[in-house]
Formats: structure tokens, C-alpha cells, sequence
């Protein structure tokens, strides 16, 4: 069942549109991830999510709640792409400040917050926050959007700007957390770890969602998996029309049939035979998610879908 279901969201500043019509829905326990260029429209999208703005027009709706209601914000923990904290206060003492808002009894805060603290690896946590690093501050404002234990968790940018290390740990936290059960709507510009943790995305360009699905469905929708065909021979010749390999190159007497499916590679392998050669090895060759990003994200957006 959805968790999350946004429907036809937009949002408009003066005359310029920032979010153009936008619906998909979130299964429980699903990592969504979603990405696109600067400007593309991604914080503006996980802020009305999180009711911190106001949609122009559209709905999301959080577990049964419309943002902004009480009971959908005790379900949501919200981790903004930039988190002012309290620079004058102590880690704990801050974690502990908002529990109390969010009305976590003293002793459950205190174990949920040493708890959180601890799987991030944060050391130094009676330290001011102003002086903390950049990374453990992060670390603190990830904590701070588990303080009410919620169900669903909107985390925008979570590990960026930061050393592999520290995004290393935020990566592998929010990996446990998803399989803890929690529901974790992210965004990120690092799309190794979009591919690495996300069961579903959307890739977003000048507002619009121009691509969404699995990885494999978005690499299913834009070129897909392709094969290489090496052989000792060259068949291409011989294949039916209409049946003409992508790409053909010879390399160290090797010849290499790129095609498109798998009819194509058997296609290949009898041309081949029928030339008197043979086929040595047969690879798949799948665009990587920076491969279609850059390739959708360069096309003039033409919504193809909701
Ligand atoms: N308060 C605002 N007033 C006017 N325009 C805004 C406002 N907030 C965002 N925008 C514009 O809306 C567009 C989308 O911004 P948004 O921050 O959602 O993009 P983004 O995909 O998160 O980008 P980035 O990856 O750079 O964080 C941008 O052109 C931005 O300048």
C-alpha cells in the first residue's frame, strides 16, 4: 500500500514554475530516490512533501495525512539539504530539545538519541555544535529527523559536500533504516549511491518528471541492455534486414557485434556459424544511471508520462 501519494504537485514563484505536475507514489518500506540537475526542482518537491511549502496546486499525502497536520508530522522526520542547528548548544542537549517538542518522554528520547548517535559513529557529542565539523553536524541533523522515530523520512542532499568516510556511514545508516522498515524519500547529485540504495526513482528536469521506475525500467525505457557479440568471424552480412548490428568493430582478429536484444545475439551467433566462424563470448553492456541521467537530463522536457 502507498505510504506516499503526491498527485499533479506544481509549484509556481512569481511567473516561474519550479514543480510542473507531478505524481507518483511510495510503497512502504521503499528507498525512492529522487534526482535531477541544479534547478531541477527536487528540494522544492521534498519540502511540500514535508508541508514546510505550500503547493500551488496538487496533493501529497503521508501516511493518510496532508502535510502540515499534526499527525503527519509525527510521522515524518525531514532532513534538509542545508540544517541551521543550534550552534550554542550541545549535541545531545539539541537532540534532546526537540524530542522534548515532539513530546518524547525524557528517557526513550535519550536512548533514541544515543542509539542514532552511536550507529553514525559520532564522537564528541557534549561538544557546541558550532564547533563541530561539518560532517558531525550532519550527523546531528540526521539525528534530529529520527527524534520521533517516524515512519517516513525525507532526506534531501544527506551526504553531500561531505569525505567518503562520513558519507560512507550516512549511506550504510540509511540503508539499515530502509531495511528496519522505515519508508525514505531521498535525493542526492551522488547517483553511485542512488543506484546503490534506491529500490525506485524519478529523474526530474525544469520541474517536470521526465523519467521514473526501477533501474532496470528506466534502463528498459532509454536504450536498455545491450549485448556484445565477439566472434571469429564477421556475419553481419548475412543477417536478415532489418537485423543489422549497432555497431561492428574488429580488434585482434576478434570481430564485436553490438545488438540490442537478445533475438539479435542469436541472429548474430547463426550469421556467424554460417560464415564458418564461431562465437567466443557474449557480454551485456547496461547503461549506468549517470549514462541515461545525463542523456534525459540534456533533452528538452517533454513530459512522456502522468
Ligand atoms: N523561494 C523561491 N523563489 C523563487 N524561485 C525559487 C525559490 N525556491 C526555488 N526556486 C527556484 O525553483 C527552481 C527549483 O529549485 P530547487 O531548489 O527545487 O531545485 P533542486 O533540484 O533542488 O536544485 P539543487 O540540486 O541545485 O539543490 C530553481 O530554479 C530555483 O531557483
Amino acid at each position: 500500500m502507498a505510504i506516499l501519494e503526491v498527485t499533479d504537485l506544481r509549484k509556481v514563484y512569481g511567473g516561474f514554475t519550479a514543480v510542473e505536475g507531478s505524481s507518483f507514489e511510495i510503497e512502504r518500506g521503499e528507498v525512492f530516490g529522487v534526482v535531477g540537475p541544479n534547478g531541477a526542482g527536487k528540494t522544492t518537491t521534498l519540502k511540500m512533501l514535508a508541508g514546510l511549502i505550500e503547493p500551488t496546486a496538487g496533493t501529497a499525502v503521508v501516511a493518510g495525512h496532508t502535510p502540515g497536520d499534526a499527525e503527519m508530522q509525527r510521522q515524518l522526520g525531514f532532513l534538509p539539504e542545508e540544517s541551521p542547528l543550534y550552534e550554542e548548544m550541545t549535541a545531545t542537549g539539541y537532540l534532546e530539545f526537540f524530542a522534548d517538542l515532539y513530546d518524547v518522554p525524557g528517557d526513550v528520547a535519550r536512548e533514541r538519541i544515543h542509539d542514532s548517535l552511536d550507529r553514525l559513529d559520532l564522537e564528541h557529542r557534549d561538544r557546541r555544535i558550532g564547533n563541530m565539523s561539518k560532517g558531525m553536524q550532519r550527523k546531528v541533523a540526521i539525528a534530529r529527523a529520527l527524534v520521533n522515530d517516524p515512519d517516513v523520512l525525507i532526506f534531501d542532499e544527506p551526504a553531500s559536500g561531505l569525505d567518503p568516510l562520513t558519507t560512507n556511514y550516512i549511506i550504510e545508516f540509511t540503508r539499515e533504516l530502509s531495511d528496519e522498515g522505515k519508508t525514505i524519500v531521498f535525493s542526492a547529485h551522488n547517483l553511485f549511491h542512488v543506484e546503490s540504495i534506491c529500490d525506485r526513482i524519478v529523474i526530474m528536469n525544469d520541474g517536470r518528471i521526465v523519467a521514473r521506475g526501477t533501474l532496470e525500467e528506466i534502463r528498459a525505457a532509454h536504450g536498455g541492455t545491450e549485448y556484445h557479440v565477439y566472434a571469429t568471424a564477421d556475419g553481419s552480412d548475412g543477417l536478415p534486414d532489418g537485423r543489422d548490428p549497432i555497431e561492428v568493430t574488429r580488434e585482434n582478429g576478434q570481430v564485436s557485434h553490438l545488438v540490442a536484444d537478445m533475438s539479435a545475439v542469436e541472429a548474430v551467433q547463426d550469421a556467424v556459424e554460417a560464415d564458418g566462424g564461431r562465437v567466443t563470448d557474449i557480454q551485456t553492456q547496461t547503461p549506468s544511471l549517470e549514462e541515461i541521467f545525463l542523456d534525459v537530463a540534456s533533452e528538452p522536457t517533454a513530459e512522456g508520462e502522468s
